[in-house]
């Protein structure tokens, strides 16, 4: 027969593959050497094709055993001459092998034959197909990257007893490289036939599963239900590679099957020399990897980038040959770790004396095409437990097969429990010098303190973007992408330091088959550009309220979600105050620069920065994120140049003094000062701005926003000098904003202009609006001489109107403000909350009653359900309440007041006109009862009739229409 053409055979399939991974392991059990079977080994050879196909040839002249596994597609063809049946013949006859199964699936995951003979044909030529009880394989090697049918074979060789647990447990198969199970509803596989392994050669078995090609340790580890390991744990480790010792470490990226790990480098070199005599890695990445990421991950310290101390350190300590026996790499998710730990465990056994993995030597080829016995990564969960932990121990005790170091890489070392810490610890003085444990893990706070110690630690740290640009850069070119660099360079700045979801995402552009540009990126990242976001804080840092509300809404509405665009502009932000602006920056960021370089701007951009992060933290609980991004965004006009530092809690004091008394001694604002929290109260509905130190700075600047859009004169500086937003809180999507004012005169003159006060506040927040105005008092106490507060809600009304951005026009009156906004109001309510009680006093000032609007109790639709008095002093000046200026007739001299509430909000939505939430009772009706059941009997246009039980009160109430 010709040359190259080869043999029909029938075969059973499972006997072939058996064969074949003994093949891999041809160790004498007895002496563990490779001398058994010299001619078959000699002859077998590792293979990767174009596909990423990994064959193992048995190269006799003229014909050739073939075991094709395509490690990525799930296909794999096998095939094998007589030669090679020979020798498994003899293999089977000395090792009593057992027969392994294979499950032959479809791409439509259907098995298509278990346990079935393979016949193999003559190939020749183009004639590459081979027939698999009637299943046709084709292989690509053969037929020139020809491929109909895609077919999965599992390689589900059941060398161990594990399996057979497996299968009584129906667990799942996940032998695929892809670490794909089989569907449960895929037909079991056949019990095992006499030829079936008697004992398998223990957890080595797994293990060798797991570094074949095929699987990984891990992947082998999860293959296996729970049971497996609940009950033969203890072997499961001890026996590690006693069976073909194949362990891979490689486990993520595809295995490298160019050549016969065990050739030397003259005769089969992994690393071919470019022109340059550099070594290249690219013709053992011959493969169709699954990610750009995968595709590159490095493989040698050289090609690890942004990690030079860590990659000088462990040469070093290489060079010097002070290897310790723990090593711990941390660091942020996707900055090398595991990369690293592989290199440092490929160079540790290189024979190549260069200190770094040579990619060339025996123990380079065998690392990385992931047949290596002696470097191991386990799956960190799989070791937990005493006789787990204890296996891998055992087996760390034993010398290495071939290597100087026995390496083990603990992935994700965080979840390793304590008890197997312990254990890893205590036997770390027993074992050899040559025993290596590289914990890797991003989460060292998760460590115990016990074993963060005993490691060597290094700390990969995020990697910059202009490094992570580069390396974007060259696998562009590399991949024969086309690409914009500015466009790298915004990915980069995307991945916050991880070069593994730079190239993910650059992955993902690369799939659209399109040009890589900043617009596309941009698009799929779901973030604005930086002109956009340029022209925004441009927009939000003058005072042009409407367009910055507009184009915020804008942004917000079509393509950025808040908290992206808070953190993008802060950003820039700080890109600005860097100084970051290069010649190839963009027009508008040079502009914007241009503009905002003066000292005062710089002062004005950080605190915008705070502002902004301030604003984060409250967007993170806001579900009017959209809202209070605006709010945060219209405060940045109202900065001014001055520094102005909003951590300092003592000015926002000073401020508050001046105006409201001492805010330490009242509760209202007078926890301490420290930041806008924005609460969800119990009632999920109901979301609570409560004004709380640095808050009024914002309450400040919102009021400020406001009062400036009042296009009257005097009022505007009416509501400047004497007015203030005393709070803010969203119900139902409507800002209710409670207002102070300090003198009744004032609250009456605010109420007359509600509605252009409202109007403000709508264009301010964007959204509809409830005002309440509320007058506070100051009375000083005679003892103290300190000045306490009194408050009275004087006015609320909620105005739902569709929102216009217009502010009322200047001089316009009540109906010219109607014309601009369609304004529906659905509550109105005018009441009184006052002193209920009659302190006895008679000097007006020597006593106080606070009822404060803060406390009140609401209910789910944010309606007062009741309200207390929150001070101690349980008396009022009977003239707190005659004030002249309440605006309430009925208010008689020596009346004391007492709060009561409605409780059913069924009223307020039967009665939407004119709703009294808080109304005063005459003195007398002090009892529970009269505070518990009030009722509207009816309401006229200007009047409330309220019954009270024993007791009839009017109270009249103004409309506010
Ligand atoms: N420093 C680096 N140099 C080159 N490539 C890197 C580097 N860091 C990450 N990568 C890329 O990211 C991929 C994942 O890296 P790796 O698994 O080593 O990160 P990690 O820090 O271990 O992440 P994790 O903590 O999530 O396991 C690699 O395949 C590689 O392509
Ligand atoms: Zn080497």
């Amino acid at each position: 027969m010709a040359d190259g053409r080869r043999h029909s055979v029938d075969l059973p399939i499972t006997r072939t593959l058996i064969a074949l991974r003994r093949v891999r392991s041809l160790r004498d059990p007895s002496t563990n050497s490779m001398s058994k079977f010299p001619a078959l080994l000699e002859n077998a050879t590792w293979e990767t094709n174009s596909t990423n196909e990994i064959s193992i040839q048995f190269a006799k002249v003229s014909k050739e055993g073939r075991l094709n596994h395509n490690g990525l597609s799930g296909w794999k063809n096998l095939c094998l001459d007589e030669h090679s049946e020979d020798q498994v013949d003899k293999f089977d006859s000395q090792y009593d092998m057992g027969k392994p199964e294979l499950i032959f699936r479809d791409s439509l995951g259907g098995v298509k034959s278990l346990d079935t003979p393979l016949r193999t044909e003559n190939v020749e030529g183009d004639n590459c197909e081979r027939e698999t009880n009637g299943t046709t394989l084709l292989s690509e090697e053969y037929c020139g990257g020809r491929r109909n049918k895609v077919l999965d074979l599992v390689c589900a060789t059941p060398l161990s007893n594990q399996l057979e647990d497996r299968d009584s447990t129906n667990g799942p198969i996940t032998g695929s490289p892809l670490g794909e199970s089989i569907d449960q509803s895929v037909p079991r596989q056949k019990p095992r036939s006499k030829n079936q392994v008697k004992s398998y050669s223990g957890v080595g078995d797994i293990l060798s599963r797991a570094g074949s090609p095929c699987l990984s340790v891990s992947d082998a580890l999860s293959s296996h239900s729970t049971s497996l390991f609940a009950n033969e744990a203890a072997e499961f480790m001890v026996q590690n590679d006693r069976g073909c010792g194949i362990s891979c470490c490689w486990t993520k990226t595809p295995r490298l099957r160019d050549s016969n790990p065990y050739s030397d480098a003259e005769g089969n070199p992994l690393l071919s020399r470019d022109v340059a005599g550099k070594r290249s890695w690219k013709h053992i990445t011959n493969e169709t990897p699954r990610s750009l990421s995968q595709k590159f991950r490095p493989k040698s310290f050289d090609e690890l980038v942004g990690q030079n101390v860590v990659v000088r350190s462990l040469l070093g300590a290489i060079s010097k040959g002070r290897i310790t026996s723990l090593y711990l790499f941390h660091g942020p998710r996707g900055t090398g770790k595991t990369s690293a730990s592989r290199i440092f465990a490929a160079a540790l056994n290189c024979l190549s004396h260069e200190y770094k993995p040579c990619g060339v030597c025996r123990e380079c080829a065998a690392f990385f095409s992931g047949r290596s016995r002696d470097v191991k990564e386990v799956d960190s969960m799989r070791i937990n437990g005493a006789k787990r932990i204890g296996s891998l121990i055992k087996n760390a005790s034993m010398p290495p097969f071939s290597s100087r170091f026995k390496v083990f890489i603990v992935d994700e070392c965080h979840l390793l429990n304590e008890e197997t810490w312990g254990t890893v610890l205590n036997s770390l003085e027993n074992l050899s010098q040559n025993v290596v444990f590289v914990m890797v893990t991003p989460e060292l706070d998760m460590l115990p303190r016990s074993a963060v110690t005993r490691c060597q630690k290094y700390h990969f740290t995020k990697i910059k973007d202009a490094d992570i640009a580069g390396r974007l850069r060259n696998i562009c070119v590399e991949e024969d992408l086309d690409f914009d660099q500015v466009a790298l360079d915004f990915i980069a700045a995307k991945s916050s330091g991880s070069l593994r979801d730079a190239e993910i995402m650059l992955d993902q552009l690369s799939l659209l088959g399109r040009r890589i540009t900043l617009s596309l990126a941009h698009e799929l990242i779901g973030v604005v550009s930086d002109d956009e976001l340029f022209d925004l804080l441009d927009l939000a840092l003058s005072s042009d309220t409407s367009s910055t509300v507009i184009r915020a809404r804008e942004l917000m509405g079509s393509r950025i979600d808040p908290m992206r665009l808070v953190s993008q502009m802060a950003n820039l932000i700080m890109d600005v105050l860097a100084g970051k602006c290069q010649d190839n920056s963009s027009e508008v960021r040079r502009k914007f620069s241009r503009k905002h370089a003066s000292e005062g701007d710089v002062q004005r951009l950080s605190y915008a920065l705070k502002i902004l992060s301030e604003s984060e933290k409250q967007l993170r609980m806001s579900k009017n994120q959209s809202t209070w991004l605006t709010v945060a965004l219209l405060q940045l006009s109202s900065l001014e140049a001055s520094p102005m530092d909003v951590n300092d809690s003592k000015s926002s004091m000073r401020n508050g003094h001046d105006r409201d008394g001492d805010f330490s001694s009242t509760p209202s604002t007078g926890e301490s000062l420290k930041h806008l929290a924005l609460r969800s109260c119990e009632d999920s509905k109901l979301e609570r701005l409560q004004v709380q130190g640095d808050c009024k700075v914002t309450l400040d600047s919102i009021w400020k926003r406001a009062s400036e859009l009042c296009n009257s004169n005097s009022l505007r500086s009416f509501l400047r000098k004497q007015g203030k937003l005393s709070s803010l809180h969203f119900n139902k999507g409507v800002a209710v904003a409670e207002l102070e004012f300090h003198h009744p005169n004032y609250a009456s003159k605010a109420e007359k202009s509600w509605k252009f006060i409202a109007s403000s506040l709508q264009t301010v927040l964007g959204c509809n609006v409830e005002i309440r105005i509320n007058l506070v008092l100051c009375a000083p106490v005679s003892k103290c001489g300190k000045l306490r507060r009194l408050s009275f809600s004087l006015f609320g009304c909620s105005r739902r109107t569709h929102y216009k951005s217009h502010p009322p026009v200047e001089g316009g009156s009540d109906s010219d403000y109607s014309d601009h906004i369609s304004e529906k109001p659905m509550i109105r309510e005018k009441a009184i909350s006052a002193c209920p009680s009659d302190c006895g006093s008679q000097a007006p000032h020597n006593c106080y009653h606070r009822v404060e609007v803060g406390r009140a109790l609401r209910n789910s639709e944010g309606n007062v359900l009741s309200i207390g008095p929150t001070s101690s002093h349980r008396s009022l000046p009977d003239d707190a309440s005659k004030t002249p200026g309440h605006g309430f007739p009925s208010s008689k001299a020596g009346e004391s007041n007492r709060q009561v509430t409605i409780f059913s909000s069924q009223e307020a939505e039967d009665q939407p006109n004119c709703f009294p939430k808080r109304l005063r009772l005459p003195k007398k009706s002090r009892s529970s009862d009269a505070m518990k059941v009030v009722r509207i009997d009816n309401h006229q246009e200007n009047k409330l009739a309220l019954s009270i039980p024993g007791k009839e009160s009017i109270e009249n109430m103004h409309h506010c229409q």
